[in-house]
C-alpha cells in the first residue's frame, strides 16, 4: 500500500477509531494539528485518510480549474428530502449549475445594493446589546451575533428576517442553529447509525434527526414566505441572494433542490458569521492596546459611515484577518476524493478512492509561515508576504470557496466598527464566572465556544 510510506501514528494504519473518538468530543481538528507538529507537513490520520498542511496540496486539492470532489461526508449535510445543495453536491458539473444561479448576488458589486439592510441589522443589535448590559451589567454577544446573522440572512435570502433581533429571546429556531455544530458531528461520525435513528432509542441520534428535519421545514416555511410576498406585488417583488434560483423553473433547478440551498443558507451564513464575530470581540476585548487602536481608528469616522470606507481601514481590516487566521468558522478537515488513476500529492503517491484533505486550523498555524501561530496578532497583517497570503483559507479554496465570502466580510467590518465606535470601552466580563475557558473552541466541522456564551461589558 503505497499510504505505508507516509508519517503518522502506528494505529492510523489500521483504524480510524482514535479518529472518530477526537471527533465526538469536538477534538479532531486539534488533534490533527498535534500529528502535524509531531509527523510533518503530510500524515495518515487514518487507514484511508491523509491530511496536507502544505501551501502546495492545498492548491492541488481546492484547485479551481481541476478540483478534486467532496467526498461522502458531505452527505450528512444534505436536506431531509435527500435532495443536493451548492455546498453538498459532489457531482462538478451539477455543483457548477448551481452555483452559476447564485454566484452573481454574491457578488461584492451586487451586495452593495443590501448593505443597508446590514447596517440597519447592526445598528439594531447595537441597541439591544446596550439594553442588555444596562439590565443584566453584561450582554451576551454570542447570542446576539446569532440573532443579528441569521436575521440577515433571512432578510437576504427570503425579502424577510426572522426577527431574532426584535424578539431577543432564544426559540426553537436558534437553539436549533446553535446545537447544529454538534448534531452535524453525530451525522458526520455515524452516518449509518444515523439512518437507523428512528429504531435506535438514543437521545444523541434521535435529536440529530429531528433537528435536520426542522431545519428543512424553516426552509420550507421562508420559501413560502417569499413566494406570498412576491405574489402580493407581482409587478414589483423584492429582489433578493435568491431571485435566480426562484426564477429558475423546475427542469433547470427542482423544487426540492431550492429548498436544499435555502437550507444551505440558513446554516452557512448564520453560525460562521455569529462565531467569528463572537471571537473577534473577545479577542480585541482581552488585549487593551489591540482595543485601543481599534477604538481610536473608528473612533475618528464621522457618522454614517459606509462600508466602503470600512474597507479602507488598516487596522479594521488587520484585526478581522487575525481572527479568521486565529477563529476560522468552518476551520476542520475538508475532505476531497483522489480521483481515477490515482495522483501525486507533495511527493507521495495517493492510489484511487484515497480521501485527501487540508484543515484551515494546522494551515494557519504554521509558524514559518506566521510566527508565534498562536498569538493574535493583527499586526502581521500589516505587509503579509505571499506564503501567508497563500496559506490563509479560512473561506476553503479553489473552485469550493466560500459563497458567502463577500457577504460575510461586509458583516463583519459593518458589525466589527459599529460595536467598537458604541463600546469603545467593552471588556470582558467576569458575571456568572464568565472566564477564558468558557472560549476553548470547540470543533466539529464548525467552530463554538465551549460554553456557547461570551459575556463582555462596557459601562
Ligand atoms: C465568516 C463566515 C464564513 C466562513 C468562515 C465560511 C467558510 C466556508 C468554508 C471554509 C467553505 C468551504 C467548505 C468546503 O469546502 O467544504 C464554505 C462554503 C460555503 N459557504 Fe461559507 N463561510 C462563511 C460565511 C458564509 C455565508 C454568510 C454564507 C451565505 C450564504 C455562506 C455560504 C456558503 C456556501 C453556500 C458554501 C458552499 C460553496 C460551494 O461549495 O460552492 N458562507 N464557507
Amino acid at each position: 500500500n503505497p499510504l505505508s510510506a507516509i508519517p503518522g501514528p502506528w494505529y492510523s494504519k489500521w483504524t480510524d477509531m482514535v479518529l472518530t473518538y477526537q471527533w465526538l468530543r469536538g477534538k479532531r481538528t486539534a488533534y490533527v494539528q498535534q500529528l502535524h507538529e509531531e509527523y510533518g507537513k503530510v500524515v495518515r490520520i487514518s487507514p484511508y485518510e491523509v491530511d496536507f498542511s502544505s501551501i502546495s496540496a492545498a492548491k492541488q486539492i481546492h484547485s479551481f480549474t481541476r478540483p478534486l470532489t467532496k467526498t461522502n461526508m458531505y452527505d450528512a449535510f444534505r436536506n431531509a428530502n435527500g435532495s443536493c445543495s451548492v455546498f453538498d453536491l459532489r457531482d462538478l458539473k451539477q455543483h457548477a449549475r448551481h452555483r452559476r444561479l447564485l454566484l452573481g448576488s454574491m457578488s461584492e458589486a451586487s451586495l452593495k445594493s443590501v448593505e443597508h439592510i446590514v447596517q440597519e441589522r447592526t445598528a439594531l443589535a447595537m441597541e439591544k446589546m446596550g439594553l442588555e448590559m444596562k439590565n443584566k451589567g453584561a450582554v451576551d454577544v454570542l447570542k446576539w451575533w446569532m440573532f443579528f446573522s441569521s436575521d440577515v440572512i433571512g432578510e437576504l435570502t427570503f425579502g424577510d428576517s426572522f426577527r431574532m433581533l426584535e424578539q431577543g429571546q432564544m426559540n426553537q429556531y436558534t437553539s436549533d442553529l446553535s446545537n447544529l455544530t454538534k448534531m452535524f458531528g453525530v451525522r458526520m461520525a455515524f452516518p449509518r447509525l444515523i439512518m437507523l435513528a428512528s429504531y435506535i432509542p438514543l437521545p444523541l441520534f434521535s435529536s440529530a434527526v429531528t433537528t435536520h428535519n426542522r431545519m428543512n421545514t424553516y426552509a420550507v416555511e421562508s420559501i413560502r414566505r417569499y413566494e406570498k410576498a412576491a405574489k402580493a406585488e407581482p409587478h414589483n417583488p423584492k429582489p433578493t441572494l435568491f431571485t435566480k434560483m426562484f426564477n429558475a423553473n423546475e427542469e433547470t433547478l427542482p423544487h426540492v433542490e431550492v429548498v436544499a440551498n435555502a437550507q444551505a443558507y440558513i446554516i452557512a451564513g448564520s453560525d460562521t458569521t455569529a462565531s467569528s464575530l463572537t471571537y473577534l470581540v473577545w479577542a480585541v476585548c482581552r488585549d487593551p492596546s489591540i482595543k485601543s487602536r481599534l477604538a481610536a481608528e473608528l473612533g475618528a469616522l464621522p457618522d454614517g459611515v459606509k462600508d466602503e470606507d470600512l474597507k479602507a481601514l488598516p487596522y479594521l481590516n488587520q484585526v478581522i484577518q487575525e481572527t479568521l487566521r486565529c477563529y476560522a468558522a468552518a476551520p476542520a478537515n475538508l475532505p476531497r476524493n483522489v480521483p481515477a488513476g490515482g495522483c501525486e500529492i507533495d511527493g507521495y503517491w495517493m492510489p484511487e478512492g484515497t480521501e485527501v484533505q487540508t484543515q484551515a486550523y494546522s494551515m494557519h498555524r504554521d509558524p514559518v509561515v506566521y510566527p508565534e501561530p498562536e498569538r493574535f496578532n493583527p499586526s502581521r497583517w500589516e505587509s503579509p508576504s505571499k506564503d501567508m497570503k497563500d496559506a490563509f483559507m479560512p473561506f476553503g479554496g479553489g473552485a469550493r470557496t466560500c459563497i458567502g465570502m463577500h457577504l460575510a466580510r461586509m458583516e463583519l467590518r459593518i458589525a466589527t466598527a459599529k460595536f467598537f465606535r458604541a463600546y469603545p470601552n467593552a471588556k470582558l466580563s467576569t458575571l456568572d464566572g464568565f472566564c477564558d475557558e468558557d472560549m476553548e473552541q470547540i470543533i466539529f466541522f464548525l467552530i463554538y465556544p465551549k460554553n456557547k456564551r461570551c459575556l463582555i461589558q462596557a459601562l
